[in-house]
């Protein structure tokens, strides 16, 4: 590993390299977005070239797909492939029960769907994204440009009414436009003052006309591995309620870092 990586890139590489461990061969994958997921496909890439895996991997934004195809991962599409049996992607926060929110990226549509078609999925991340309760990390909701003020409105009416919001409801921006996603669609990032119960958040959200999909991840993830910069790598299992804590030894070619020159 470089000496020069900071101590949260080094976490995010060692959950991304104990994840990719995971993988066996034949496999079809869900390739998640974001810095910590760009770990796993560079450690992915790593294996298919040195060990002979044979993977096919969906990504789950053009920014991964590009990396993917850049680094030599084989990739198919979702409608081709049907259903995979390992999603591996970054979260932004994650609970005790193992629910996320994701959507920092702008990318979780996509995200949500490759995880629910999947036997099952694996975060990547580092240990300051563990919460207690979800919801200090703002909540990205995609909607549909039509209407989206409209749509916005009734998202902070369902809000207040739920007694949830904080400070208010942006459209994410990217210079001076709003960030339109892979699917031509806006962020709105909701400022909670709490989430109370993710569950019905997360329903309720989805009834509102314009809204797509919120970033909240409920019964979706089945283990976090939680990487830090010394090494070791915390896996956490929520199906089997174990709790293991390994080494990830690691001796990257001198090729894995190509991409970030
Ligand atoms: O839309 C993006 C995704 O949900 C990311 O997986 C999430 O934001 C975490 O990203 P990062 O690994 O860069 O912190």
């Amino acid at each position: 590993m470089p000496a020069d990586l900071n101590p949260i890139d080094k976490a995010k590489f060692i959950a991304a390299k104990r994840a990719v461990g995971f993988v066996q061969d034949g496999m079809k994958l869900g390739l998640g977005t974001g810095s910590t997921a760009a770990w796993m496909v560079r450690c992915l890439a790593e294996r298919i070239r040195e060990e002979g895996l044979r993977v096919v991997g969906v990504p789950t934004s053009t920014r991964t797909a590009e990396l993917a195809v850049s680094l030599g991962v084989p990739l198919s599409t979702l409608d081709e492939v049907k259903w995979l049996d390992l999603t591996i992607d970054g979260a932004d926060e994650f609970d005790p029960s193992l629910n996320l929110i994701k959507g920092g990226g702008a990318a979780l549509l996509q995200e949500k769907i490759v995880a629910t078609a999947s036997d099952q999925m694996i975060v990547i991340t580092d240990a300051a994204k563990e919460v207690v309760q979800l919801g200090a990390f703002p909540l990205p909701v995609e909607v549909i440009p039509f209407g989206w003020q409209t749509t916005k409105a009734l998202v902070e009416e369902t809000l207040v009414s739920m007694d949830v919001l904080g400070r208010d409801v942006t459209l994410r921006m990217t210079g001076d436009r709003p960030l339109v996603t892979d699917e031509s669609n806006y962020i709105l990032d909701l400022h909670l003052n709490r989430i109370g119960n993710p569950r019905q958040l997360a329903l309720v959200l989805n009834q509102i006309p314009g809204v797509v999909e919120n970033g909240l991840f409920i019964d979706i993830c089945d283990i976090v591995i939680i990487g830090h910069a010394d090494g070791r790598a915390v896996v956490r299992d929520i199906n089997t309620r174990t709790v293991e804590e390994d080494r990830v030894e690691f001796a990257p070619s001198d090729n894995i870092f190509t991409d970030l020159d």
